[in-house]
């Protein structure tokens, strides 16, 4: 009989920092203590219905879930402030604290609308560095281009809860064993595939979705009949962490693009909360993530909130759509091809 030895994620971050020479083990506290915070947001998930009173349940985890992430990682002595999709402004350590050399950004809860009907969620973070640890952190302090990312990663609560991280060489998966209360390492050097059938977005969006969107989903759903010459299939659950995970795991593309749906907002996905962090595993993995236009890790924040179009996943699709966009108009698809699609522009 064999028994399989397996690494731990405290064993993995001690085992990466001999890298580091001059490392002083703030950075590993940090995501350990991140890792520990979605474990206690895991077994809160994992109560369902029984966390409390029907219909309460997902308003009650994104704020239950936000105040772990600030309790959990307020006393490390390695942040110099945080950043929540649940707050308007950023959290401040504490004075009487020490104060850290990062930053830590997060949506605590990620798909929440799935928690009702007891499907995937998950956690999304991003570790930035603080600019000035001697000063209060301001928000323009948080607004760093995604490319300066020095980890990224995200909790999913399925099945099983995994933890899947990037310190910037390759992108690791850790399951939660429910015996040992430790993530393992399940999935080492997580690789998207560049070439995928399988693609995910919330059609019900289409008449609001610019013409690029629609010749790539309309050349998609004609499968084997369309220019694409194969079919693909469709995907959406709502939880872009659940997405992310699926696409790490066997690839394919997401998408959820700029659209004319709110004239006050360019996209849904959060830029700092959700698309940077993704965007950084998605490429530390091989795969590639864009605006559509630009990838979305060189976008500058103007703010906190700000929103984004944001299409990730196998390369060589991205990269297609990313042509689309810089198309032009007159070098779209045969005519006689648009008649057939169930999005075809309104004429
Ligand atoms: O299906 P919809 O309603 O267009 O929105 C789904 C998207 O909204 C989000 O759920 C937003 O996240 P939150 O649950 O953190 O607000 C994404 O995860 C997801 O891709
Ligand atoms: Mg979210
Ligand atoms: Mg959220």
């Amino acid at each position: 009989m064999t028994s399989e030895i397996r690494v731990t994620l405290t064993q993995f971050l001690i085992e990466a920092r001999r890298h580091y020479p001059h490392a002083t083990g703030e950075f590993n506290s940090l995501l350990l203590n991140v890792a520990l915070v979605c474990k206690r947001i895991a077994r809160k998930v994992a109560a369902g219905a029984l966390h409390g009173a029907p219909g309460e349940t997902r308003k009650k985890l994104d704020a239950v879930s936000n105040d772990m992430f600030i309790e959990g990682n307020n006393w490390g002595g390695n942040l110099a402030g945080m950043a929540s999709e649940e707050l308007a402004v950023p959290y401040q350590i504490p004075h009487c604290h020490p104060r850290g050399r990062y930053l830590l950004v997060f949506d605590p809860l990620d798909g929440s609308s799935n928690i009702d009907v007891n499907l995937s969620v998950g956690s999304i973070f991003s570790v930035l560095r603080a600019p000035d640890a001697a000063r209060a952190v301001s928000e323009h302090d948080f607004l760093q281009p995604g490319v300066q990312q020095v980890a990224a990663g995200y909790a999913i609560y399925g099945p099983a809860t995994m933890l899947v991280l990037s310190v910037g060489a390759g992108v690791h998966g850790f399951t939660l064993c429910p015996q040992m209360g430790e993530f393992m390492l399940t999935h080492p050097d997580l690789s998207i595939p560049p070439d995928t059938h399988e693609f995910a977005i919330n059609a019900s969006n289409s008449r609001f979705w610019e013409e690029p969107v629609k010749r790539y989903v309309n050349e998609c759903m004609a499968g084997k009949t369309g220019r694409r010459g194969r079919d693909f299939n469709m995907r959406w659950i709502a939880s872009m962490v659940a997405e992310a995970h699926r696409i790490l795991m066997r690839g394919g593309v997401f998408l959820y693009p700029r659209d004319t749906k709110d004239a006050a907002m360019p996209g849904r996905v959060r830029l700092l909360y959700e698309a940077n962090p993704i965007a950084f595993l998605v490429e530390q993995a091989g795969g590639r993530a864009s605006t559509g236009r630009q990838p979305v890790m060189t976008v500058r924040p103007g703010a906190l909130d700000q929103r984004t179009g944001l299409v990730f996943g196998s390369r060589n699709e991205v990269e297609r759509i990313e042509r689309y966009h810089h198309t032009a108009a007159d070098d779209l698809p045969n005519p006689l091809f648009q008649e057939r699609s169930l999005f075809r522009a309104p004429v």
